[in-house]
């Protein structure tokens, strides 16, 4: 395809952007269209693009006549529907109808109100049970409620059923964005229910306007929601949406996500709330009972009914017919909400709620409407040499801000830029070494990487292992291809290579972005931070910056003058001077902080990479780090998990082994056996690859992560680690530091002469039949100093032994360069010139083998006996 066709093309990203939508929603449509599409870059034609007009049209109309039928059947939410949809319909229809599609009740239950509390609709109702908290729980609590407060409201006044409708409408935008009416709320006014118009105190419908409030009123006041009087509650907090934003509500959050179940009502709301005969026959018609819930504990009756989408009364019922005589406001037992939701055909998942001090662990689930977009975090990987470093340099000192310049660059482990009023994170220490430490950690910190490659070099051994380093964390890549201003420059000979490891670019039908850059002569450098944005737009990262911070700790030091100083990458919240922490098993309260320009900050929020001083001990890279509420609590959580890590240091590990392989199997823990395999050559590397691709064992398959020629490095351990993945060396062995660190991560590796073994050992360990009764035990190593042929006897190897001891009845093989020459038997060990038992570390000693001649200066001889292996 020539680069004018090319460019004459509308792709998905450019038709999203000129409605003012992402990709991914034009994606979701395309695919609901069962029109075929890849990626953002997928070419649109003037069909596909007139049938997604006809889709917008389609559901234009539909929202109307629905709105119309409602009109005609109510005469009070008529208004609220005619008031709510005079807003921007073109675009926002357009958008609603790309979440729509996830959830076709949500177009159908929610279009008589504003379109974009129709979107909100669609994810609340998917996400409802996977939100729900140990914390909401309790706003469940208030939830259910308020709940039969806005019920009997509608029972008691004659007025309030339009202020319901109204509250039960908005209210979800409003809870939603803060941005979009929110203003009511937080501005103080007592409206209990949000009520849109701001004109009515309307008070039965407000539960969106009034969840944040309770949650709020609970979280600070213990367990007050619970005892105190459901109708009374929303009144008194109406206005206190004011607390949002203010600093109690930081530490209320993380992994108590506690807004769910605010929005998860107004959604249900809608279906149950008074109206008319249509909408009640409509309701019926929709069975909204979840397929699966996720329980975090004991519950309450209204709180596990609305967990199952059901009136509080139906639950009693059904638990009267199973026996259990309980009220709306009775604690069920575990056993009891899973026999309930048993009954109702509702898989159950029980989550127990992670303690404080395993913060790291906790998952962030925030609302919807509390995520705000985020600048996309990228690490720079690639081969010696390739550039990475001059590309950091580049990028930091051609895109800084206008006004940051002048800032003094700081190191800080890593730096933001600036193009088109975006910004974009990136972690200074390049190479996926670095990366996959972390990673090992469990620190996930990175969004997506860029691959350098030099046009005149071409893809080269770490090029292959970058790539399945950024594979193994399932990350996006971005291919850059360095050094174009060289004369020996072939971008399309990396192109060509890369399609091997399936980079395969755009203009060739794959949908990997390749960007021709010269670092050295700051070439394509903007279109490369472009082509990152591009897929930052389309991943969507977003976190939500009003609650307490969590990141990582990039890296750690001690300052001779201020003390010990971390660098931490915020990845939520918003971290602040005063601020108590926990990073790692340390703890601190930010003292100072810094950014990459040297500038001294008072806050720092999502993507924002900060120096900060104020710690008591340094932390280590990849810790976790999350803000307490006041130091005390901090300095016990680090002092538990100071005691916890001792422990499980002691303990044993939790990394695959082929030995615990079935079992793991078995319990479900593993789905894809992780593999890397290192071998003598290109050639057994693809023989084993292939032949270990075709085991299926229980539906678990063999992936290989990793695999090349040459002996097992440091770098391919830690990828193990990460991973959990076993190291197959095929005719090679691990160098002395990998052999270190896969003996300190735990990481198993099998060393094999014969595929055939390889791929009866995979298969028996799949099978839970490996039975070793005999392990191999490495006993010491001798190196080669200097060689004698003497006829007759063959070549003496004068050895200096160099760890633990040689032994005569030992086996023995020929190590050079990492790789296995030779394996067989010693035929003789001498000391001088006597023959010796066995010769220990320090000593010289001459060993000749057994049918092998053939020894250099240089060579690793390793001796190894064959244990029984105790079970
Ligand atoms: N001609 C040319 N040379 C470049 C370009 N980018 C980098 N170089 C040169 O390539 C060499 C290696 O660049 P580095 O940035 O150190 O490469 P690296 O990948 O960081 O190397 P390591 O840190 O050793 O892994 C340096 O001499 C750079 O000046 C480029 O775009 N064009």
């Amino acid at each position: 395809m020539s680069k004018q066709e090319n460019k004459d093309k509308l792709r998905v990203y450019e038709y999203a952007k000129s409605l003012n939508m992402s990709s991914k929603e034009i994606i979701t449509i395309l695919k609901r269209l069962d029109i075929p599409v890849n990626n953002h870059m997928s070419v649109m034609e003037n069909d596909t693009v007139s049938r997604v007009e006809q889709f917008f049209k389609d559901i234009k109309n539909n929202a109307a006549a629905k709105r119309d039928g409602a009109a005609a059947s109510s005469g009070g939410s008529a208004k609220a529907a005619a008031a709510s949809s005079s807003g921007s319909e073109g675009k926002a229809g357009s958008k609603s109808a790309a979440s729509a599609s996830n959830d076709h009740t949500a177009i159908t239950s929610a279009s008589n109100n504003k379109n974009q509390s129709e979107k909100q609709v669609s994810m609340n109702n998917n996400k409802t049970p996977n939100q729900t908290k140990s914390a909401g729980v309790a706003t469940q609590t208030r939830n259910s409620q308020s709940n039969g407060n806005s019920q009997n409201n509608s029972g008691n006044r004659p007025s309030s059923q339009g202020g319901d409708r109204q509250g039960s409408a908005r209210p979800q935008g409003q809870n939603n964005r803060p941005n979009q009416g929110g203003g009511q709320n937080r501005g103080g006014r007592p409206t209990q229910g949000g009520g849109q118009g701001g004109s009515r105190p309307s008070q039965g419908g407000g539960q969106g306007g009034t969840n944040r409030p309770q949650s709020s009123a609970n979280r600070s006041g213990g367990d007050a929601s619970r005892s105190g009087s459901a109708q009374d509650r929303p009144r008194r907090d109406g206005g206190g949406g004011n607390n949002r934003g203010g600093g109690q509500k930081r530490f209320e959050d993380g992994n108590k996500g506690g807004f769910r179940g605010g929005n998860n009502r107004g959604g249900n709301n809608r279906g149950r709330g008074g109206r008319g005969g249509q909408q009640q026959e409509r309701r019926e018609k929709i069975d909204n009972t979840p397929k699966k819930i996720i329980v975090r504990g004991e519950m309450t009756v209204g709180e596990t009914a609305k967990l199952l989408h059901k009136d509080a009364s139906e639950v009693i019922k059904k638990l009267i017919s199973l026996g259990v005589m309980a009220t709306i406001n009775q604690e069920l037992d575990m056993d009891t909400i899973l026999l309930l939701a048993g009954d109702f055909g509702v898989e159950v998942e029980v989550k127990i709620p992670v303690e404080d001090d395993r913060f790291e662990t906790v998952e962030e689930n925030d609302d919807p409407a509390d995520l705000e977009v985020r600048p996309p975090v990228v690490t720079i990987m690639g081969h010696v040499d390739h550039g990475k470093t001059t590309l950091l340099d580049t990028i930091r000192s051609t895109s800084v801000t206008a006004g940051e310049a002048g800032g003094i660059t700081q190191h800080i482990g890593a730096y933001q830029v600036e193009i088109n009023h975006k910004k974009i994170t990136f972690l200074d220490t390049p190479g996926h070494e670095a990366f996959t430490a972390m990673r090992a950690r469990g620190a996930q910190v990175t969004d997506m990487t860029i691959i350098v490659v030099a046009a005149d070099d071409g893809v080269m051994p770490q090029t292959v292992e970058a790539i399945n380093h950024a594979k193994a964390a399932g990350l996006p890549i971005i291919v850059a291809v360095n050094k174009i201003d060289k004369p020996g420059a072939n971008p399309d000979k990396v192109k060509q290579e890369l399609t091997e490891y399936e980079l395969v670019p755009e203009e060739w039908g794959g949908d990997t972005i390749f960007v021709n850059v010269s670092a050295k002569q700051k070439l394509g450098i903007e279109e490369l931070l472009e082509m990152i944005l591009l897929v930052a737009e389309v991943n969507e990262y977003k976190a939500n910056p009003n609650k307490r911070a969590r990141g990582t700790v990039i890296e750690a030091e001690l300052d001779k003058g201020r003390g010990p100083v971390a660098r931490v990458l915020v990845q939520h919240g918003t971290l602040k001077i005063g601020d108590a922490f926990v990073a790692g098993n340390c703890f601190g309260r930010v003292r100072a902080m810094v950014n990459d320009k040297g500038r001294r900050l008072k806050e720092a929020g999502p993507s924002t990479p900060v120096e900060i001083t104020g710690l008591t001990e340094v932390p280590g890279a990849g810790d976790p780090f999350m803000v307490f509420e006041d130091e005390r609590k901090a300095r016990s959580i680090a002092d538990k998990r100071s005691i916890t890590h001792r422990q499980s240091e002691l303990s044993s590990n939790t990394r695959v082994t082929l030995d615990d392989l079935f079992n793991a199997i078995k319990e479900g823990e593993i789905k894809d056996l992780n593999v890397i395999i290192k071998g003598d050559v290109q050639g057994s590397v693809e023989a084993l690859k292939s032949s270990l691709a075709k085991i299926e064992v229980e539906g678990v398959r063999v992936k290989i992560i990793h695999s090349g020629a040459g002996a097992i490095t440091e770098s391919d351990i830690i990828l193990a680690a990460a991973s959990n993945a076993i190291v197959i060396g095929f005719n090679v062995r691990p160098e002395a530091q990998a052999k270190a660190t896969a003996e300190q991560e735990k990481v198993d590796i099998r060393l094999h002469r014969v595929i055939y073994n390889v791929i009866e050992e995979i298969e028996q360990a799949m099978k839970g039949m490996l039975d070793p009764v005999f392990k191999e035990s490495v006993i010491g190593h001798a190196e080669v100093r200097n060689t004698f042929k003497i006829s007759k006897v063959g070549t003496i190897a004068g050895c200096m032994v160099t760890s633990g001891k040689i032994s005569r009845s030992a086996e023995a093989r020929l190590i050079r360069d990492g790789i296995v020459i030779f394996e067989g038997k010693i035929d003789s060990l001498k000391r001088y010139k006597d023959d010796a038992k066995e010769v220990a570390q320090g000593y010289e000693c001459g060993i000749t083998l057994d049918g092998y001649n053939d020894l250099k200066e240089g060579d690793t001889i390793e001796a190894f006996i064959m244990e029984e292996v105790k079970h």
